[in-house]
């Protein structure tokens, strides 16, 4: 593979004797990895179902290994029920070593398609708050649809810039990762397009950016809180070089070692200008040290102050100028009946035809750019609510009481998610009607509605499989 001379030097200069190893790997294949969503099921019971033979990344408790040359797991009805991402191995790293808590406040700032944001959802199992923000919009509906697939609805997906957040959320959350933009030299190997992009944007481009984004997200950490800073690149200025920047700016941040791999190389303290020993606290990941492709991590944590967390803070109540329904909806309340949950009326915010259940303790965020906020129950339309998508993706089997549960080999299965009527005679009796979550192996896929024992399909027409 051709790279650029000045990226080769560069190389060398960093790795040594390595470099030959290292660059071996661009003849060698990649690797594909897929990691299991444990909001939805255990890494146990997912071992049980898989329909492929998988291999444990070893640092990642719920990461493994694919065959991506043989088969493809995004085109499983598995995927359809949100069972997994499908992630490069080495990019499950930071969102797995940053640690939170069910109950936290936790922000991915750069957050879009979601393979960092829909694990650090998953980690918070449904109670606290991940606000996930991508600048770009087109980029942030791809984030919203993997978060709705992976059955988070304690979310807001949001597209704005950091800076404009900062007015916001000042000291508000416990927990921030930052997955930079970056000049992508550790992606060179994976994508040869990225070669390109860097030879029009390079690291000196990149690490202004990072510099920004990093010192506007150390202010809406609280202290006492934790900040990931990640890229998927190699070069200094972008990542000892941006710690070294928030240390100086930010004297109360120190950083925290990383839960160690062998496969892990430190960060090097010589690149910085201070030549900051705890800089070695932060970790490179090399493609010919490990199978994965290149990353940089860094976690730091905020002090100075004391402790904040989940359970400490003083409530800051919800404002948000919108309807408040004091009790539910009549139609709502009809449907719920269907469900487990307790609803808490005080969290519902209707917008039109629109209701929303809100995460709990936000702050007024009139005048940000949204493109969800809350978990969409559904819509009200004449006498009747509507489940929608999100919902669906957030119950799990035992919490609705209407199942129509396909097994994987049930060819309806493919015909449902093509967004086809369904045949459902031998599922149920004639008398019965209604809402049913439909769901594959005990996974719910979306909902249909019954009637003369034929199911109506009622999954999202942008989400069906087009194949
Ligand atoms: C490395 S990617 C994030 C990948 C994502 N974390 C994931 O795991 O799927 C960096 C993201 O930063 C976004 N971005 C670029 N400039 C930004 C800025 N100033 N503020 C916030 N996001 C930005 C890009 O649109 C891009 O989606």
């Amino acid at each position: 593979m051709n790279l650029p001379r000045a990226f080769e030097e560069k190389m060398k200069h960093l790795l040594h004797e390595e470099y030959e190893d290292y660059i071996r790997c661009f003849d060698e294949p990649r690797h594909f990895g897929l990691r299991v969503n444990t909001n939805k099921i255990s890494v146990e019971d997912f071992l049980k179902i898989a329909p492929w033979p998988l291999q444990p990344i070893p640092w990642i408790r719920n990461g493994f290994y694919y065959d991506g040359e043989h088969i493809h797991p995004a085109k499983h009805p598995y995927y359809f029920a949100g069972l997994y991402y499908l992630q490069e191995p080495s990019a499950m790293t930071p969102a797995d070593r940053l640690p939170v808590e069910p109950g936290e406040r936790v922000l991915d700032i750069c957050a879009a398609p979601g393979g960092k944001a829909t694990e650090l959802g998953a980690k918070l199992k449904g109670s606290g708050v991940l606000i996930a923000n991508d600048i770009s919009n087109s980029r942030a509906k791809g984030l919203l649809k993997n978060l709705e697939l992976f059955g988070i609805g304690n979310m807001l997906v949001l597209s704005e810039e950091p800076g404009k957040l900062t007015e916001y959320f000042t000291e508000y959350f416990d927990k921030i990762l930052i997955d930079a933009p970056c000049s992508g030299e550790g992606m060179f190997r994976k994508d040869k397009k990225m070669v390109k992009a860097w030879e029009e944007h390079g690291p000196g481009f990149f690490s202004k950016l990072q510099r920004s984004i990093i010192t506007q997200a150390a202010s809406m950490l609280s202290p006492g809180g934790s900040l990931l800073y990640s890229t998927c690149t190699f070069d200094a200025s972008e990542n000892e070089q941006v710690i070294e920047y928030l240390l100086s700016q930010y004297p109360e941040f120190e950083l925290c070692r990383i839960e160690p791999y062998e496969g892990f190389a430190p960060g090097i303290p010589e690149l910085s200008s201070s030549g900051n020993d705890s800089l070695s606290e932060t970790v490179r990941i090399f493609p010919h040290r490990m199978r994965g492709e290149g990353h940089y991590l860094a976690l730091l944590k905020k002090g100075n102050r004391e402790e904040s967390g989940a359970g400490q803070r003083e409530k800051k109540k919800v404002s948000k100028g919108t309807v408040k329904a004091a009790k539910l909806p009549e139609e709502l309340a009809a449907f719920w009946k269907e469900i487990s949950w307790e609803l808490d009326a005080s969290r519902l915010d209707i917008h039109g035809e629109r209701i929303y259940y809100m995460p709990e303790d936000l702050p007024d965020m009139r005048g940000i750019r949204f493109l969800r906020s809350g978990l969409l129950l559904g819509e009200l339309k004449k006498n009747r609510f509507e489940p929608s998508q999100a919902l669906a993706m957030c119950l799990k089997k035992q919490e609705y009481s209407k199942i129509l549960d396909f097994s994987l080999g049930d060819e309806r299965i493919m015909k449902y998610l093509k967004g086809e009527t369904l045949d459902v005679e031998d599922k149920t009796s004639a008398k019965e009607k209604g809402w049913y979550l439909v769901c594959v192996d005990g996974y719910p896929l979306g909902f249909g509605k019954l009637a003369g024992q034929t199911l109506k399909n009622k999954y999202l027409p942008g989400w069906r499989c087009q194949y």
